[in-house]
């Protein structure tokens, strides 16, 4: 079964990344995903300029149907990560940067434009528990700033990850600022921002910071993740790719993500519970099902959901 997608001059041999902040902090974690057969490339964990620990322990929880994490941006800072990029890849690395600032944003995206990096950058306008600082992609008029700053220099490839949307006028209206871009793609979705559990048997939160509130993934946020990942393939221009993210844990997701439009799929919860095993898994339940339906090629179906 043909599985593979093209994000602006990158070739991917296959469907399956990493979500951006699993499996991905350090260049180990980086080698050993390159290294894995039914991988087609890397994300690397969204970088500030410097190195930062992140929030408090516990930080990260397991959930029955998912996880809920508020990391707070730990990460070994830009350098690190650009320079796995530009000295270690058999396979394509995109490189995430989480800029706490404009400023910061544009001075990573400036040292990637004078780098010799020829990969895919993605600048991740949603990251959800860095304490003080909100979701810089639901602020459109902010979003359409730091765009336009952006792209008045930068001249390789860039994504944007986004937070899911809730509201069709949103996705209308991000759309319509994103189109205005030359993006090679959007990554939708991050987590749900600033979800809660509570353990009945503590009758207490289960994470540290912010008092338990943190960021859902997994299988609560399929339907949120397949939703995001439509209305943008129906409103974005064709050039602009789909990374889709968010709740695949079985093939059917993956099949369910590549109908609503997604070009390449990432994967973080389940990668983070049952390691890189699982995506040797989902290629053999998802080309199952292809060979059920007598599909050849991903191509045959990608973008092709149908409606009642
Ligand atoms: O807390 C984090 O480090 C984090 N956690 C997320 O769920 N999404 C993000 O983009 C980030 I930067």
């Amino acid at each position: 079964v043909k599985m593979d997608a093209q994000i602006a001059n990158v070739k991917f041999d296959g469907l399956f990344i990493n979500a951006s902040g699993v499996h991905c902090q350090l260049n180990n974690d980086l080698d050993e995903l390159q290294a894995n057969t039914f991988v087609a490339g890397t994300v690397t964990k969204s970088a500030t300029l410097a190195s930062r620990p992140g929030n408090p322990r516990p930080r990260y929880v397991d959930l029955a149907h998912g996880s809920i994490n508020s990391m707070g941006l730990p990460n070994q800072g830009f350098d690190y990560y650009l320079n796995y990029a530009l000295t270690r890849p058999s396979k394509p690395v995109i490189l995430s940067v989480a800029g706490l600032s404009v400023a910061e944003n544009l001075k990573m995206l400036t040292q990637i434009q004078e780098s010799s990096f020829d990969g895919l950058t993605e600048l991740n306008l949603s990251c959800p528990n860095v304490i003080g600082k909100p979701q810089l992609a639901y602020d459109f008029q902010a979003t359409e700033e730091i765009l336009t700053a952006v792209f008045s220099f930068f001249k390789k490839p860039l994504g944007v990850k986004l937070p899911p949307y809730f509201d069709l006028v949103h996705f209308d209206q991000m759309a319509a600022i994103l189109n205005k871009f030359p993006l090679s793609h959007v990554n939708s979705i991050n987590s749900i921002g600033n979800g809660l559990w509570v353990d009945p048997v503590t009758e207490s939160v289960v994470i540290k910071p912010k008092n338990g509130f943190g960021g859902v993934g997994g299988a609560y946020i399929l339907p949120t993740a397949l939703a995001n990942v439509r209305a943008f393939r129906m409103r974005l221009n064709p050039a602009i790719k789909l990374i889709g993210t968010g709740g695949v844990t079985t093939g059917a997701d993956v099949f369910a993500h590549l109908l609503c439009g997604a070009d390449i799929i990432a994967v973080g919860t389940q990668l983070q519970v049952e390691g890189p095993l699982v995506f040797e898994r989902l290629t053999n339940e998802l080309a199952a099902i292809m060979d059920e339906k007598n599909y050849q090629d991903i191509a045959e179906l990608r973008g092709k959901l149908k409606t009642l």
